[in-house]
């Protein structure tokens, strides 16, 4: 099994990032891979550089409470939806993030969403290697770091992705270990192995989403954390919750009303970590819709604060930019 280097960058200037990056690629065993080989230091494609880990280790976040909106007897109760839409719109305005409960959705069907993802993970590498692929136009795909070579430092994650609009996968091109809990989302599910260096790198690089809306279904081990008033405030686990975030599409659409918020994992001792983003709304839309800000907002005071763009190019966009730690949305900006 080939582990890269973990000789740390600034020590040898001259080391061949992409060649290292290849190499670990060429495996199609992810992170698990270097995990199941035994690797005790952090192989240096994955540590990051001082910018992106800042604040990781002290986030001074006691003071927020994390929106929680109740769910329960919104549909037939309209004083209880009038309330939740306030909680919606007030949670979308000053956070861009809330987590929801008592959805509907039974904790069986989740629990067995988060065990296929580790049921997928943990199996013959052999069996995973048949998914790993850098094709976007592929609707079931596995790969570790999408961005692998476009970021500055790789995460120390493995992801399988579900495409489902415009066109489903069929049941049988989905991974046999997960088939039967997958029923029509375009989703990522992200496995973060335990890691030797949790210090050196991050589970996933701050970044916002580029979709619409993000709904994540995330285990009890925690590190998801939100950037509220410049500050890292953990998304805390709570049995049975989805968190729901508005992405890049929303921010731009609303011009700003609604809020895409930056979000990180961090890497950790502990582990695996199972989580499963469903995007809405981003990927492989490929008609030429064009979204902008809408009309109805728009105002003398109030002009559009962002051009015109397609999914098709603003996913093109942020793929090819990867997580650097800088919003795709500045690019967009007028
Ligand atoms: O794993 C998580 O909790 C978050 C993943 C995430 O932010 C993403 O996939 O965009
Ligand atoms: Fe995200």
């Amino acid at each position: 099994m080939f582990v890269p280097s973990n000789t740390k960058a600034e020590t040898e200037p001259k080391y061949d990032r992409k060649s290292e990056l290849k190499a670990f690629d060429d495996t199609k065993a992810g992170v698990k891979g270097l995990v199941d080989a035994g690797v005790t230091k952090l192989p240096r494609i994955f540590i990051h550089p001082p910018e992106l880990l800042h604040n990781v280790t002290n986030p001074n976040n006691k003071q927020f409470h994390f929106p929680i909106i109740d769910l329960d007897g919104i549909r037939d109760d309209s004083a209880k939806r009038k309330e939740f839409v306030d909680k919606v719109r007030d949670a979308s305005e000053t956070w861009g993030f809330f987590q929801v409960v008592n959805h509907g959705i039974p904790m069986e069907v989740m629990e067995e969403m988060l065990n296929g993802v580790r049921r997928f993970n943990e199996q013959e590498t052999e069996i995973k290697k048949k998914y790993y692929t850098r094709d976007f136009t592929k609707r079931v795909a596995y790969r570790s770091n999408f961005d692998l070579y476009s970021s500055p430092a790789a995460n120390w994650r493995d992801t399988l992705y579900f495409t489902v609009a415009p066109t489903p996968a069929k049941p049988e091109e989905l991974p046999e270990a997960c088939r039967n809990v997958q029923k029509g989302l375009q989703s990522a599910c992200h496995y973060y192995p335990p890691c030797p260096e949790p210090e050196l790198t991050m589970g996933t690089t701050r970044h916002s989403d580029n979709d619409f809306t993000t709904v994540l279904l995330q285990d009890s081990l925690g590190g998801l954390q939100v950037l509220h008033q410049n500050q890292w405030v953990d998304v805390p686990p709570i049995p049975g919750a989805l968190v729901v975030n508005l992405g890049d599409l929303m921010q731009l659409i609303s011009n700003d009303k609604f809020i895409s918020v930056e979000h990180r994992v961090l890497a950790s001792n502990a582990g695996p970590r199972i989580s499963v983003a469903s995007f809405f709304g981003s990927n492989t839309d490929v008609s030429a819709k064009v979204y902008a800000p809408m009309t109805e907002l728009l105002s003398e005071e109030n002009p559009p604060k962002y051009r015109p763009t397609t999914i098709k190019e603003y996913t093109e966009y942020f793929r090819a930019k990867g997580l650097d730690g800088t919003s795709a949305l500045l690019h967009f900006r007028l």
